[in-house]
């Protein structure tokens, strides 16, 4: 007979507290590593890393090299979707994505049929990263969600307020209604072949859920998200989720309470005794160091560190950051942190 081994992190997203909160790390694969920087520099290009099984595995493992970390998090970008749909979607050097923006004419040209077989790679990397990866480890896969991936499809690049996507889904609401269809079917058909592929739990990326009113949050992130959840557990009963809804602020109980994620991601804006009470006892959180503690080291990340662990003691907690490691960050500082977090 088998045993399955535990997965510390895996059991924290269903519910089990552990005795020290297991820690990943938002972006724990990329620039601040030197072993990242050099592999990525014999690359063509970023897409081109993501969509080579090969190195993409070997760039999700680097960190677990490195670190006692309890996941490795699947090395891709939340925008192979518009790529897998068709759109133009390029990384510039310095200056982030830049997609030829969709319009109201244009949406109905994405082609969802092709998507899955664009993304095969994808696939191949997680098969490779499971056979590679410690038992007790846990495997995350992930995806945009749709609000998210929208905003760039609409705005054809980052923006501070999503002003371009924001006023498309006022102005435009039956082809933004078109475009959100789409990406939360091919989300669930994604995030479904991700858990077939090795993935443990999936994490929903909500990167842009600030800048909404009350009414656009339930239609443009709440809506979206509890499809995808109810989408991918009519397929893979109990699927474990983490929705990551960055700036969802006071709309984060109705996330919680709505979506039907197993777990939430605080970002680190988010003060600790508002999660405490607005988040409902019990259910399990990860988060929510500033990246910038993690670059400044010393009292001021580990002071931090503390208080997060403490408020958060009484439930399931994942220690991460409240957004992705920045490329300036110290390596000797992150040791330092999943040392903390591991062992006090
Ligand atoms: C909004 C968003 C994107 N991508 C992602 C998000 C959501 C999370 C967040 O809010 O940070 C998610 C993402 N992007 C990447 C991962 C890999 C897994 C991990 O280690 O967490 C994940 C989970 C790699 C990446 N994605 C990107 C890089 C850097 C590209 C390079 O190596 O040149 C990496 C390692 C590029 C990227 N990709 C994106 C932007 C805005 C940029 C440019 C900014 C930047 O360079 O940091 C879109």
């Amino acid at each position: 007979m088998s045993t399955v081994a535990h997965k510390p992190l895996l059991a924290t997203v269903m519910g089990e507290r552990q005795e020290r909160p297991p820690i990943w790390i938002m972006r724990q694969a990329g620039r601040y590593l030197p072993e990242y920087r050099e592999l990525r520099a014999k690359t063509n290009g970023f897409l081109e890393l993501c969509y080579t099984p090969e190195l993409a595995a070997e760039v999700t493992l680097q960190p677990l090299r490195r670190f006692p970390l309890d996941a490795a998090i699947l090395f891709s970008d939340i925008l192979v979707i518009p790529d897998a749909l068709g759109q133009s979607v390029r990384f510039e050097a310095g200056e982030g994505p830049v997609l030829e923006p969709v319009t109201a004419e244009t949406i109905g040209q994405l082609q969802p049929e092709r998507a899955l077989e664009h993304l095969a790679p994808v696939f191949e990397t997680l098969r490779r990263v499971r056979a590679g990866l410690a038992p007790d480890k846990t495997l995350i896969g992930f995806c945009g969600s749709p609000w998210t991936v929208a905003t760039y499809m609409i705005g054809g690049r980052g923006s501070p307020d999503q002003a371009a996507a924001r006023l498309f889904a006022l102005r435009h609401p039956e082809a933004f209604a078109a475009l959100m269809d789409v990406l939360v079917q091919t989300s669930i058909d994604y995030l479904v072949a991700q858990f077939a592929a090795g993935a443990d739990v999936v994490q929903l990326f909500e990167s842009w859920a600030l800048n909404l009113d009350d009414e656009a949050f339930v239609s443009q992130v709440i809506d979206p998200n509890r499809r995808i959840v109810e989408g991918v557990r009519a397929r893979v009963p109990n699927a474990p989720i983490i929705g990551f809804p960055r700036g969802a602020a006071g709309n984060i109980a109705a996330y919680v309470a709505a979506t039907g994620v197993n777990a939430v991601g605080l970002d680190y804006a988010t003060p600790l005794a508002f999660a405490a009470k607005h988040v409902p006892a019990g259910f399990p959180v990860q988060g929510n160091l500033d990246p910038l503690r993690l670059v400044a080291g010393g009292a001021q990340m580990e002071d931090r560190a503390h208080q997060i662990i403490a408020a958060f003691a009484d439930r399931p907690h994942i220690f991460n950051l409240g957004h992705g490691i920045v490329p300036e960050t110290p390596i000797a500082h992150v040791e330092r942190l999943v040392e903390l977090v591991r062992n006090g």
